[in-house]
């Protein structure tokens, strides 16, 4: 059986088979369970996991005690069989900006006048809105995208990798409320491995002063495979303190992160290994700035970490920041994100892999 995909883990995800329907199903070693098949519950015969994450928090935990007693001897449809599928209806996709060393690098390289941090960069997780309708499946070939640099128009020459995750909303919270501190458990269903394609070239001339647009809009990738909240309960840490003291509703002194190692692997080669056990804010912080003004999240939203850089410089999750701006993807490279994670079993889970390989632009 491959490694990581035991009953401590039980990622969801969305397959067919031979051209047939899309279905829910839970991945247990080289197999998928067809949960439709397996359950005849509805929302299991759907085209991605929102009508299953919408029934909150308590039928996610009854469904994963459910599973965990099917899967062993149950028969599952072979990995090689199954067309895997985007897993989720995106909702909205915002982007955070949550590592240290990520912000201070990218500071350094793109504004080397400027201090490194911006002003309110300790004093709240800056993010800013992407685009849902372009995250993609692990797999999609990613389009060099063409775009206006500070030299001209064409195909951007600088482009770039961010290694992140994806933090998965199934339950909506109501417009003009707030989703607590304390409400990650509440809302979010679970955690996706996701690359953050960037021209960098696009992105440092559009994005004075409103931020990432074209140059991060063309794709995002996430992997098949969602991970439940509940399959990374022996992975919290407490993260470094945070100085100064953030506002009360980002709960100060209370900051759980996840120790999840990631490694990026260009062309088969692993080129960094980013740490997300040493960001800065935590995924429960990201979700209170969220919704502090009363934004409602839906089904399916979706938000990122960040870009995940340690302070080691074989720990970087961009090639902006590995290779100092000075070497970028050519066409052909293929990147694959691997991430994995302490597991309630006593061994580790692997998370779906996102893979992505760059193919020229069209003329
Ligand atoms: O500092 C900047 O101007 C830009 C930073 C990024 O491109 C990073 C971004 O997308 C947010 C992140 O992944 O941390
Ligand atoms: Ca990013
Ligand atoms: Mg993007």
């Amino acid at each position: 059986m491959s490694d990581g995909f035991g009953l401590d883990h039980l990622p969801y995800g969305v397959f067919s088979v031979a051209g047939g329907e899309r279905r829910v199903g839970v991945r247990y070693g080289d197999g998928v369970l067809d949960l439709h098949a397996a359950t005849g519950r509805p929302e299991f015969a759907q085209p991605s996991l929102n009508a299953f994450m919408a029934l909150g928090a308590e039928v996610w935990r009854q469904t994963r005690e459910e599973v965990a007693g099917l899967v062993d001897g149950a028969d599952l449809v072979a990995l090689d069989d199954a067309v895997l599928h985007l897993p989720v209806e995106v909702a909205d996709y915002v982007d955070f900006y949550a590592s240290l060393d990520h912000a201070t690098n990218v500071g350094q390289i793109f504004r080397p006048d400027a201090p490194s941090l911006p002003a309110a960069w300790r004093h709240l997780p800056i993010g800013y809105h992407g685009r849902a309708g372009t995250v993609v499946v692990s797999g999609t070939p990613i389009t060099r995208p063409h775009g206006l640099t500070r030299d001209g128009y064409g195909p951007s020459q600088r482009l770039d990798i961010e290694a992140e995750l994806g933090f998965v909303v199934g339950a909506p919270s109501e417009l003009g409320s707030s989703v607590p501190f304390t409400g990650l458990g509440d809302h979010v269903f679970g955690v996706t491995a996701l690359n953050d394609w960037s021209a960098r070239d696009v992105q440092a001339f559009e994005y004075v002063p409103l931020g990432p647009f074209l140059g991060k809009s063309f794709a995002t990738s996430i992997s098949p495979w969602v991970t439940p909240l509940a399959a990374l309960d022996a992975a919290w840490v407490d993260l470094p303190a945070q100085e100064p003291e953030p506002a009360a509703y980002l709960g100060p002194g209370a900051t759980h992160g996840l120790d999840i190692a990631v490694e990026v692997v260009l062309n088969g080669e692993v080129v960094s290994r980013p740490p997300y056990r040493t960001q800065y804010w935590s995924p429960a912080q990201m979700l209170a700035h969220l919704t502090v003004n009363g934004a409602s999240l839906r089904t399916g939203d979706l938000f990122a970490s960040g870009t995940i850089s340690g302070a080691e410089p074989d720990q970087r999750g961009s090639l902006l920041e590995l290779w100092w701006n000075e070497r970028f993807l050519e066409d052909g490279d293929e990147v694959v994100l691997r991430a994995s994670a302490p597991g309630t079993g006593g061994g580790r889970i692997t998370l779906g892999e996102v893979a992505g390989r760059v193919v020229g632009s069209r003329p």
